[in-house]
């Protein structure tokens, strides 16, 4: 193998991405380490594509620095791109080649490709092995672009929104494609808008907002910080709840209401101590509990409470850095 064994797959150092006045990436530190999956997440414009770029080598960063299997994906780039397989976010490659052509091609690139019937088996192309990439649907390019990037068997793998566009089978074959390419050592940088799709798949979550991080840590890790953000209880209808609004939410942080009679939901982040005191105030009130249950945030809730416009800690990513198990700073 060329160099760099033993680094991480991606380590990248406060990279700054510049287009004219445009600041992209204002200094985004991670890593990558081998045989795991990071998502990149972040709203549109965040930097994402600007980041992977970098590390496709691609792009130069303005400033900061990328290595990528421990070398530099700009003046390494020759020795790097046989040991990577990289989707882009439009895969127009060879508009008037045909499907199955386009494969062969890559694989021809190849010292040791994958069996590319069984890639246009496993990602529904078969039927359209003959039909010119431009005729393809959004679809169908996109299952083809992440064929093309599997097939020379790379050692570190970017995808940019692999998924977008695909139907919801292909959707969890490539997401059944990705677990074995974790399962065999294979590490993943990858983009995506979608939570449930970084839930399923990353080992470690980079949350991106306006060009930095807003926050690092794997799903767990950002979900179990967050704590539980809804409380309902089912008890007698009709309990006057001023007192418990009064207890719970002091500074609006919570709200209180009663959804349906006797089904009162309490709606905010609760640690234990609120908690607690919710439970203790229907005790105090001598109401007929019978049920209780409670909802844990989910990376949806952390993603938009994070990149939210009107979020003033949004624009203090450190303080909402719960966890860093990547090593990435703003
Ligand atoms: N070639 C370019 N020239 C000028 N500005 C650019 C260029 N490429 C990207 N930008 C700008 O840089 C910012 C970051 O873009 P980037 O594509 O990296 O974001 P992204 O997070 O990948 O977005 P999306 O989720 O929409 O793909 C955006 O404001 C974008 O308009």
């Amino acid at each position: 193998m060329v160099g760099g064994d033993g680094a991480a797959a991606v380590e990248i150092s406060d990279v700054v991405v510049r287009y004219g006045e445009t600041t992209a990436v204002g200094g985004v530190s991670l890593s990558v380490p081998r045989g795991r999956v990071l998502a990149l997440l972040g709203h549109n414009g965040a930097g994402k594509t600007s980041l992977l770029q970098v590390c496709e080598g691609f792009r130069r960063p303005d400033a900061g620095r990328a290595r990528v299997l421990g070398l530099d994906p700009v003046g390494d780039h020759d020795a790097l791109m046989p040991r990577l397989g990289i989707m882009l976010q439009s895969g127009g490659v060879y508009p008037w080649a045909a499907a199955g052509e386009i494969l062969q091609l890559f694989a021809s690139f190849a010292a040791n490709p994958l069996d590319t019937g069984m890639l246009m088996d496993r990602l529904g192309l078969r039927k359209v092995a003959r039909t010119r990439f431009r005729r393809l649907s959004g679809g169908e390019q996109q299952r083809l672009s992440l064929a093309v990037a599997l097939v020379g068997r790379p050692e570190l793998v970017f995808l940019d929104e692999p998924t977008a566009g695909m139907d919801t089978e292909a959707r969890h074959t490539t997401w059944q494609l990705i677990e074995e390419l974790r399962a065999d050592g294979v590490s993943v940088l990858l983009t995506t808008h979608l939570l449930d799709e970084a839930e399923r798949l990353a080992d470690d979550v980079v949350i991106m907002r306006s060009g930095r991080v807003a926050a690092t840590g794997t799903p767990a890790e950002l979900t179990a910080a967050a704590g539980i953000d809804l409380l309902e209880v089912r008890a007698d209808p009709g309990i006057d709840l001023a007192g418990l609004r009064a207890l719970t939410c002091p500074e609006g942080q919570r709200t209180v209401t009663e959804g349906s009679p006797g089904e009162y939901a309490i709606a905010g982040e609760l640690d234990t101590r609120a908690l607690a005191d919710v439970l203790g105030w229907f005790a105090g009130v001598d109401a007929h509990v019978t049920a209780v249950s409670s909802r844990r945030r989910t990376l949806e809730d952390v993603y938009l409470s994070l990149t939210a416009s009107n979020n003033p800690a949004a624009n203090n990513p450190a303080a909402n850095n719960p966890a860093n198990p990547v090593g990435a700073s703003q």
